[in-house]
């Protein structure tokens, strides 16, 4: 069984480019990974997801856990078969999601404890748990488990927790065991603190990862704060393995986070916003429900070869957001997927070229304003 590789091709300052290899399939990075929480990824068809140019999709174990189960998910052969994705799946860990969604959360140093936010039930995750989890979900890429703190918090609080995670990393590796062509990824904590995020870079790298995400991040701290600790965080960590920063993001988010080294990504806004109507351009974004497209012939982008531009008109994506009609979902995250994987094409090819400063300039330019 081959391993996992990563193959950096050419870098242009601190950004990279190259390929992650898996048995499952290549992943060329710096790469954006769309979100499929629940074995799909809402309104798109796995080979439209394929279609778009995704190498990778995210599953999560927190959803898959409690509906349908792991273990009847492995009965069944597994995620990639259950939900028809041949290609690589990477799955989050859980303990963000329990934070986020869970009812009546317990957190010790054996893990956490909830309530089911589905039917009340409850559950516990360990990093021994989650790791069972991952391994029955049949996933590529598995996420140790970790304490994604909510800021703000003071510095005590981040340390604590930060150490919590990990001493969990350890257990997750400890338990994650030797698996030939599935990969364990390390996640950094510590806050916007960059001796915390030292400390935590210099920890994971002596457990030793196949790649290190950057976590805590992405939770409100705004892009400034985002930026500020990218500056200190990827230099921390171990230059040959992928980064993976975690829930990133807005067009210009990924576009600074590249700039800054990190290889992978993923978060739920074009999906997500696309059934709410937000469209995502080059030249910035709208929102289809406006009543000034309900006469427009115009594609959203001209230069777009998505199926949402190519065959239809804004007039009409306005008609079947306002009645609500399936297809406003499906061709409008078939489009912000698209625009996404055009995004990281084109900074595929610029740092390959070496003119991704180049690349960067024309890419605010072109969001700066003028009727879209
Ligand atoms: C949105 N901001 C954000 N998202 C964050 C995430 C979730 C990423 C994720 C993974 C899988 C899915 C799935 F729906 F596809 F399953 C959805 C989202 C984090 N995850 C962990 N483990 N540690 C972190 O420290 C962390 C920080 C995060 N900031
Ligand atoms: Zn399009």
């Amino acid at each position: 069984m081959t391993l996992i590789t990563f193959r950096k091709d050419a870098t242009d300052g601190k950004a990279r480019t190259g390929v992650l290899s898996t048995p499952r399939g290549d992943i060329r990075t710096p790469a954006f990974m769309p979100v499929g929480t629940a074995a799909t990824v809402k309104a798109m068809l796995p080979e439209s997801v394929a279609a778009t140019g995704a190498d990778i999709l995210l599953g999560n174990t927190y959803h898959l856990m409690l509906r349908p189960t792991a273990e009847r998910i492995d009965r069944l052969g597994g995620l990639h078969r259950f939900m028809n994705w041949d290609k690589p799946i990477l799955t989050d860990s859980g303990g963000f999601q329990v934070m986020s969604l869970a009812a009546l959360r317990k957190l010790t140093e054996k893990g956490v404890t909830f309530k089911s936010h589905i039917d009340g039930s409850r559950h516990e995750i360990t990093p021994e748990r989650s790791m069972e989890i991952q391994k029955l979900l049949g996933s590529d890429i598995v996420m140790c488990f970790d304490e994604c703190p909510a800021l703000p918090a003071d510095k005590t609080r981040i340390a604590q927790s930060m150490r919590l995670s990990m001493r969990w990393a350890q257990r997750s590796r400890d338990a994650f065991g030797d698996r030939p062509g599935h990969a364990l990824f390390g996640i950094q904590q510590g806050g916007l603190e960059q001796d915390l995020r030292a400390e935590s870079a210099a920890a994971l790298t002596e457990i030793g990862f196949d790649g290190y995400a950057v976590g805590g991040l992405a939770v409100g701290e705004g892009q400034e704060a985002m930026f500020g600790c990218l500056d200190f965080a990827s230099d921390q960590l171990p230059q040959d393995k992928p980064r993976y920063l975690m829930g990133v993001g807005k067009p210009d988010d990924i576009v600074g986070a590249v700039a800054r080294g990190i290889d992978m990504m993923d978060c739920v806004l074009p999906s997500r916003s696309g059934r709410t109507g937000q469209v995502f351009t080059r030249h910035g974004v709208l929102n289809i429900k406006n009543a000034r497209h309900q006469d427009d012939p115009r594609p959203i982008d001209d230069a777009c070869t998505c199926p949402a531009c190519t065959k239809y008109s804004r007039a009409y994506l306005h008609h079947v957001f306002r009645s609500q009609e399936m297809i406003s979902s499906m061709l409008l995250t078939w489009h912000n997927l698209h625009y996404f994987q055009q995004i990281m094409d084109g900074m595929r090819k610029a740092i390959a070229a070496g003119t991704f400063t180049r690349w960067q300039a024309d890419f605010h330019a072109n969001r700066a304003g003028g009727d879209i």
